[in-house]
């Protein structure tokens, strides 16, 4: 599966634990992120990550931009609910893509989890279905 990473600053270390502990089913996908985000799990993790642009400089817009397109089977975005965010915009519009489109999208920690568990337990096989009809 195609799975995008995100995480406001003040949850990037939550972020980084998060994929150190599930790590073993992280690097049987693909994977991408923005680019602050990429760069910190990739220096705590041996995974490989696609980076987009930091998220302020267009990274949530060129996620969303994969979205659109159906490329992507999940959406793990740890957000900052206390924090003001300059390019708030681009937040919204790639959350509301994720509705757009139904695809997978956990906001927490505890959502995540229960996410990629559903995965590892191939819950996810749904998304083939998709992906093989998407260009029919
Ligand atoms: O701002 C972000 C998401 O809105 C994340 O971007 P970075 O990963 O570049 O910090």
């Amino acid at each position: 599966m195609k799975i995008a990473l995100i995480a406001h600053d003040k949850k990037k270390i939550e972020m980084v634990n998060f994929m150190i502990a599930y790590e073993p089913i992280f690097k049987k996908h693909e994977l991408f992120s923005t680019g602050t985000t990429g760069t910190k799990i990739m220096e705590q993790t041996n995974l490989k990550i696609q980076r987009f642009m930091s998220g302020p400089l267009g990274g949530d817009q060129q996620i969303g931009a994969m979205i659109a397109e159906n490329e992507l089977d999940l959406i793990i975005f740890f957000r900052d609910p206390l924090t003001a965010q300059p390019h708030e915009p681009d937040v919204s519009a790639l959350l509301r893509l994720c509705d757009v489109y139904s695809i997978p999208l956990a906001t927490n920690v505890a959502t995540a989890e229960i996410l990629v568990r559903a995965l590892e337990k191939g819950d996810f096989a749904w998304r083939d279905v998709i992906h093989k009809y998407k260009n029919k």
